[in-house]
């Protein structure tokens, strides 16, 4: 697997601490808790996993299942819905938890998505940020890590359904989805 990385851009610690930083901020805008976590299939499992465990407030989580991507390292630009909430939002303070915003179509559609539902507030945290890529007007109210134009896989994130389980985040190497 370290053979397709071309290089680590963000270790497991450098990663850590920023979880924890973001955490705090959590902590900070919701005092009292009662927030719902809402990670986005399946690239956020990881993320969210560690955010949760980092905040100290009462929290619950649900999922939702989209995909873009498919087999591709290219946004189809449909987004298409798998797996919708378990639970209500109305009136609830609301986080989307998010590995990654490129063109920023799935989460723009999420949002809007989520907002009809009149949340008391919805808010966006995601790890890492490509500004280069935006396609449509969507910012992270809550960002990692701002990254440079390279496809990356690792802690959550897949080329292929793949790499998901390294616990760095590393550029893939060209070749890898270029042929
Ligand atoms: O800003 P965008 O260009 O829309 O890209 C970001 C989205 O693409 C990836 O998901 P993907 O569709 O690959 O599904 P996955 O999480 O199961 O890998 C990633 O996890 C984000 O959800
Ligand atoms: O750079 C990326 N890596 C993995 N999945 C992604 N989905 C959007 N951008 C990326
Ligand atoms: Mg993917």
């Amino acid at each position: 697997m370290e053979g397709a990385i071309e290089k680590v851009l963000l270790t497991e610690e450098e990663i850590k601490k920023r979880v924890n930083e973001l955490a705090k901020e959590i902590e900070k805008d919701f005092p009292h808790g009662d927030l719902i976590l809402i990670g986005v299939l399946k690239g956020s499992v990881i993320f969210v996993s560690d955010l949760m465990r980092a905040l100290n407030l009462k929290v619950t989580m649900d999922f939702m299942a989209v995909s873009s991507y498919g087999m591709s390292s290219e946004t189809s630009g449909i987004v298409r819905i798998l797996k919708d909430l378990d639970f209500d939002i109305e009136g609830r303070d609301v986080i989307i938890v998010e590995d990654i915003i490129d063109t920023g179509t799935t989460l723009k559609y999420l949002y809007e998505y989520l907002k009809a539902r009149h949340p008391r507030t919805l808010k966006i945290c995601c790890l890492l940020d490509k500004p280069d890529r935006r396609r449509v007007n969507i910012e992270g109210d809550y960002v990692g890590f701002k990254i440079p134009d390279a496809f990356v896989v690792g802690y959550g994130l897949d080329y292929a359904e793949m790499f998901r389980n390294l616990p760095y985040i590393g550029i893939l190497k060209e070749d890898i989805y270029k042929k």
